[in-house]
Order: C-alpha cells, then sequence, then structure tokens
C-alpha cells in the first residue's frame, strides 16, 4: 500500500528559498489545493515553503505529465482524485523533480506565487460527507457525559459508528463561525427553548478526501481500501452540546453539528504520508477481532498515522493584549479504534459508492489522558472543571471571539516531518 521513494528522501533539496526549513512545506510534502490570485480563476496548486507552485500554469506550460492535465484544468481536485494514485504519484514525481532540479528555475518561476498574495478554496466540491466516531478515549468521554451508565455501547467494537453529515455547509479554514441558535432544554427546565447555542465546542478530527469511485452495489474489500485514501486534512466538527444533548435521540446528531465543518484547504497526499504509516495499535486481550469483512493484515501493520495533533486558543482579549494562542492539547493520532481503510470499507459493505472528493472525518480524537484531549466538553467536563487560560479567563465552552486553531505534523524518525498547515476559526455572536 505505502511505496517510499526517492520524494521522501530526508536530505532531498529543493531550490526555493526557505523551503528546506520550512516547518509545514519542505519539498517532501507537496500537499495539494485550490488558490486564485486577482483573477478569480481557481487553479490547482503546490506549496512548497511560503510559496505556491501554480500547477495548472506549469501543466499548460507542457511541464507536468500529459496524463493530469485536463484534470489541473477543472478548478477543483475532483477530477485529479478521479485518476489514479499511480497518475498522481507521477505528478508528484514531475513536481519533486523540477523544485529540487535549480535548472528547471526559470521555467518555473513564472508559476511561483507569495502564499499571501493567494486566496485558498475549499479544494474539491465536497458530493458527501460522513463523520465517523472512532476515538474511543473520546467515544467514551463524551458517551459518559451524554449516558453515564452506558458510555460505550456495545456495538461500537463491531461498527465502525458514523453518521451522514452536510455537505454544503462545509468551508474553509478562516471561515467565521456564526453561532448557532436551535433548541435546547436545560436541566432545571421542563420545557426546551429556541435561542443561540450556550454550549458551543469544537471537535479536532482528521478528514480524509476520498479518491476513485466504486460502482453502487459494489462494496470496497478491505484489501484495496487503503487505495480509495486521495489524502488528508484537518477537520474541525464544530458542535453545540445543548441542541445535540437535546435531539440525537434517537437518529443522532442533526442541527448541533451541520451549521458549519471547517476543513484545512491543504491535502497532505497518501503518497506524501507513506513515510508515516505506523501499525494500527493492537487491541485489548479482551476486545473482539474485526469482522473479517473489516480485518486486513497489511492493514493492521500499516493502517495507522504517525501524526502530533495540536488544538490551541486565542481569545478575543487574548489577541487584543497581544498574547499568543494557548495551547489546549497535544497528542498522538493513535486512538482511533478503526483504520481510515476499515471506514471505507464499513461505509461501502452495503454497496453504499464513495465518490471523488467525498469526505470523511474520523471522529473526534482525544488522548487517553488530559494532554490531548480533542474538545473543551472533555476539557471542562462538561462545564464542572473550566479550563484557565494565560490571561485568568475561563472557559467551560466557546465564547463569541474566541479564535480555534487545529494543527498537525507527520513525524517519524529517519524522515523530513512534514505538516498539515492550520485550520482555524472565529466564533461570532448569533444572527439577530
Ligand atoms: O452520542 C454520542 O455519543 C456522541 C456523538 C457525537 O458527538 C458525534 C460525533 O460527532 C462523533 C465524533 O466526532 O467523534
Ligand atoms: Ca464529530
Ligand atoms: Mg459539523
Amino acid at each position: 500500500m505505502s511505496h517510499i521513494d526517492h520524494t521522501h528522501d530526508r536530505e532531498a533539496s529543493s531550490w526555493i528559498d526557505g523551503a528546506d526549513e520550512h516547518p509545514d512545506f519542505p519539498v517532501q510534502n507537496l500537499p495539494l489545493g485550490i488558490f486564485s490570485l486577482g483573477d478569480g480563476q481557481r487553479r490547482v496548486g503546490t506549496a512548497i515553503g511560503d510559496s505556491i507552485l501554480d500547477l495548472s500554469g506549469l501543466s499548460r506550460d507542457r511541464l507536468l505529465p500529459d496524463s493530469v492535465r485536463p484534470a489541473l484544468e477543472t478548478g477543483t481536485l475532483n477530477a485529479l482524485f478521479a485518476l489514479s494514485s499511480a497518475e498522481r504519484q507521477e505528478l508528484r514525481h514531475g513536481v519533486f523533480a523540477s523544485l529540487t532540479d535549480r535548472t528547471s528555475r526559470v521555467a518555473l518561476l513564472p508559476h511561483l506565487y507569495p502564499s499571501q498574495h493567494c486566496t485558498m478554496h475549499l479544494p474539491f466540491t465536497v458530493g458527501d460527507y460522513t463523520d465517523f466516531y472512532v476515538g474511543i478515549h473520546h467515544a467514551t468521554n463524551i458517551g459518559r457525559q451524554f449516558r453515564p451508565d452506558n458510555p460505550l455501547l456495545p456495538n461500537y467494537k463491531y461498527v465502525p459508528i458514523g453518521y451522514h453529515g452536510r455537505a454544503s455547509s462545509i468551508r474553509l479554514s478562516g471561515t467565521p463561525v456564526i453561532r448557532p441558535k436551535g433548541q435546547h432544554k436545560p436541566s432545571y427546565s421542563d420545557l426546551p427553548g429556541y435561542g443561540p447555542t450556550y454550549r458551543l465546542d469544537y471537535e479536532l478530527e482528521l478528514g480524509v478526501w476520498i479518491a476513485g469511485e466504486n460502482a453502487l452495489g459494489e462494496p470496497v474489500p478491505i484489501s484495496k481500501a487503503g487505495s480509495r485514501v486521495g489524502g488528508l486534512c484537518l477537520l474541525n466538527d464544530w458542535s453545540a452540546r445543548d441542541l445535540q444533548a437535546w435531539e440525537y435521540q434517537p437518529l443522532g446528531p442533526f442541527l448541533a453539528k451541520n451549521f458549519l465543518t471547517s476543513v484545512s484547504p491543504w491535502v497532505v497526499t497518501a503518497e506524501a504520508l507513506a513515510p508515516f504509516r505506523i501499525a494500527q495499535p493492537a487491541r485489548p486481550e479482551d476486545d473482539p477481532a474485526p469482522l473479517p469483512y473489516l480485518f486486513d493484515a497489511t492493514d493492521q501493520a500499516e493502517g495507522a498515522f504517525a501524526l502530533t495533533l495540536e488544538t490551541w486558543i486565542a481569545t478575543r482579549k487574548m489577541r487584543e493584549a497581544g498574547m499568543p494562542p494557548h495551547r489546549l492539547g497535544t497528542g498522538p493520532a493513535t486512538s482511533m479504534y478503526w483504520t481510515v481503510a476499515q471506514m471505507v470499507t464499513h461505509h461501502t459493505a452495503n454497496g453504499c459508492n464513495l465518490m471523488p472528493g467525498d469526505l470523511l472525518g474520523t471522529g473526534t480524537i482525544s488522548t487517553p489522558d488530559p494532554s490531548g484531549l480533542g474538545s473543551l466538553m472533555e476539557l471542562s467536563q462538561g462545564g464542572k472543571a473550566p479550563v484557565t487560560l494565560p490571561d485568568g479567563e475561563e472557559r467551560s465552552f466557546l465564547e463569541d471571539g474566541d479564535e480555534l486553531i487545529l494543527s498537525a505534523r507527520a513525524v517519524r524518525d529517519g524522515f523530513r516531518s512534514i505538516g498539515f498547515g492550520l485550520c482555524s476559526g472565529v466564533v461570532e455572536a448569533a444572527r439577530t
């Protein structure tokens, strides 16, 4: 499944100033995204250091493989991720060659733009979005708050639990988070009311961008599911906990979560992540083995990712006082009870067709201890233990003016680490 090649060589060096030292975007990464300049025309780009290389423009100049040219002309990544992984690998190799070979410099310079002059856009036209629940510590922590006697339901260790989310409200990092209104029923009241949520929360998740297509009626076997993972991003599944607690039974999340889902702009490709595949942590001895359709030895051997995730907050007061964001948590992404391949296979097990540019959320990823909890509801224990910030403010849930930032890095001995960029949003007051 994963192919490590010369594009992952940690000594590889780009002629772009500062790229070799860049924390997120050295030449070993080459994430894909959609950007525009003053003319508004959407182009496929890759981040390299503090610059963006216009792959659509390079392709028009016949400087990239012919096989990807039509896909680079469409203004989204859907067509590129409808191609095979081998074709995207060919594109990666072409871009890597140009950025490491100084003799390409003159030909490339007209297609290179400072990132701060570019506007990023949603990378795909997202047809469908599904949110899973594979972070087992989050599922246990939050389940305990919603169902004290029954935190982890008996299906959890057999079924990668998920629900269909909403594609129309997926937005790029930086989109303001308008405090949603809805129905909530406080514990002191017998009747629900309608108004702005008073328990606005974030959820730290990885987004999985789907590549390729399976025909309706044709499940994706677990041995082939890895090839349907085009790349990863950061995903914040903003959640209104009071709305959620009132509405979620019996059909699961609805308006508590579909008012906005934020994603980071860059798709860190499956090809770039190849060196960072690690074994899926072994299940505790008493847990059931996955049913055979969800089990594949290769997937178990390399189905997890060596990623470090971080969550940061900057309140309006902190920003006004010139204070840097405060880190709420950090931890590895290894608390996922199911692999992304198992998520894909389960999603298609009934013949459901996944399409290029469909988005899967992993579910909130929390560490077993308090160092890397993926939501404020866990950090503040549902409001019982507010978090104290460096300027003395306290938070049980998000307040208007709060900025919440997610970040991720892939780190492994012997390899150049690569980053995901950021996924952020500032909370705005509810609309009157
Ligand atoms: O009812 C519950 O146990 C909780 C469900 C969720 O919060 C759904 C969700 O978004 C799952 C996740 O992000 O892990
Ligand atoms: Ca979620
Ligand atoms: Mg959402």
